[in-house]
């Protein structure tokens, strides 16, 4: 590390500065800047949760937080979204996200309403000093999609797709949204100023692509399923365009088949592209050749335990359960030492301290990784990060972390 730079101020920003931020941000990503005044960025900061350094009139480094609810496995909770970590570049590497981080998870803590803090990472290697457990895998995809069929038993199921705008749609979309999102763990809340962020699509950021359109799908009840995509135009000695998809919120498998049936069938493409599918990804199980949807492991949600027995308790769990775990955090030593978890079958869970012997040995960690029910326990311990210390233990509380269905991640907040 360089000299640290300790003479340097820790202050939370105020509202006008969210220029200076966003200036910053530009420059830590090595982005061009983009005046965004009165825009859908400046409408979800938070400037009260904007952890800023400044030299002298100069906003030199950031990390923010969004106020969102994230479904979790059973319960929609309170969690702390970091999100605009940036360090100007010659300023870097002299502790100053070590305290901004610090600082941060003591401020979630201390507010006593979010257990957890989530994060995307820019880079992986970044965030696990500070606790943060890799919760939610993704998969990413490129498909060619005339090497996509359906499965014969996903006949076509009736109902009808009609294509809006955005702004024609935003109202659909938003209730579709509402009803799915706290039955898929991960995804967050949208209030109406997130989806100005989220249907926000510059013409400077469509890379020579269409805008994006809605496609919405209705069954005999109404709206049951939606697309967000927009596609690329491209010749080759022949049509080579691409289908790049946003989102796909689906209340039914049947408006699950017809999107999708609909996304892998637009005249004059070749490319299917989907940065954000499920590690359980139903297209898996519904083409005959999986392996062309030449889906790709990446990383999703990272998440930090902030007040872990707030936390294990905020949560439900797939089997009753009875643990205690040793858990080591140096960065919020509260959450350190042996903790007794009792899950009952109705849902309601306990974690208190205890004297009783250890069960299973971990960093806290191994709690955020597996916090969303994604990542197993017992992966953990093949992985020599988890240690069981009564034989069983293990495959019993790994079964009760998971989530029926694998966590997601719907948008890069
Ligand atoms: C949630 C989000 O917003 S993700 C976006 C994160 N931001 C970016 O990627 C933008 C570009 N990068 C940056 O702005 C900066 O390099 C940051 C924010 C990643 C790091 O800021 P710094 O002030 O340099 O970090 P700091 O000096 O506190 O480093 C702490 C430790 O992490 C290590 N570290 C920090 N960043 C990185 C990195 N990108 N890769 C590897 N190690 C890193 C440092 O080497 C240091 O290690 P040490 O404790 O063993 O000496």
């Amino acid at each position: 590390m360089m000299t640290p730079r300790d003479d340097l101020q820790l202050r939370t920003a105020t509202a006008s500065e969210y220029e200076a931020v966003s200036h910053l941000l530009a420059r830590a990503f090595g982005e061009p800047y983009e005046p965004d005044e009165g825009g859908p960025g400046a409408g979800i900061f938070e400037p009260d949760r904007s952890l800023v350094f400044a030299d002298g009139d100069r906003i030199v480094a950031n990390a923010g937080a969004f106020t969102r609810e994230l479904t979790v496995p059973g319960a929609v909770i309170p969690a702390a979204h970091v999100t605009m970590v940036g360090v100007l570049p010659t300023y870097r590497r002299r502790g100053l996200l070590s305290r901004m981080m610090h600082r941060q998870l003591r401020d979630v803590r201390e507010g006593g309403v979010e257990p957890i803090a989530l994060l995307w990472a820019s880079e992986g290697t970044i965030y696990q000093r500070f606790g943060y457990g890799h919760a939610a895998q993704r998969l990413a995809f490129v498909a060619d999609r005339r090497d996509i069929t359906l499965l014969p038993r996903f006949a076509t199921a009736g109902g009808r797709l009609r294509e809006a705008s955005l702004e024609d749609a935003r109202k659909d979309l938003a209730a579709l949204y509402e009803r799915v999102r706290v039955t898929r763990v991960g995804w967050s809340d949208r209030t109406e100023a997130w989806w100005d962020y989220v249907l926000n699509d510059k013409p400077a950021h469509r890379g020579g692509a269409t805008a994006r359109h809605a496609l919405l799908y209705e069954g005999a009840d109404g709206l049951e399923g939606y697309a967000i995509w927009r596609s690329k135009e491209e010749w080759d000695h022949g049509p080579q365009g691409e289908v790049a998809v946003r989102e796909v919120v689906a209340a039914t498998p049947a408006a699950y088949t017809e999107l999708w049936r609909f996304l892998f069938s637009v005249d004059l493409t070749r490319k299917v592209n989907f940065w954000c599918a499920a590690m359980d990804e139903p297209l898996l199980h519904m083409v005959t050749e999986p392996r062309r949807l030449r889906a790709q492991v990446a990383d999703g949600l990272w998440v930090r335990i902030a007040d872990l027995p707030a936390a294990l308790t905020a949560r439900a769990y797939s089997t009753p359960l009875s643990v205690v775990f040793e858990v080591d955090d140096k960065l919020l030593p509260e959450n350190a030492g042996t903790w007794r978890l009792d899950a009952a079958a109705d849902g309601s869970a306990t974690c208190v301290p205890t004297d009783d012997a250890a069960d299973l040995v971990c960093d806290v960690s191994d709690l955020g990784a597996a916090y969303l029910g994604g990542t197993a326990l017992v992966a953990l311990a093949a992985a020599g990060r988890v240690r069981e210390l009564t034989p069983g233990a293990l495959d019993r509380a790994s079964v009760a972390f998971l989530s029926p269905r694998a966590p997601s991640a719907t948008e890069v907040f």
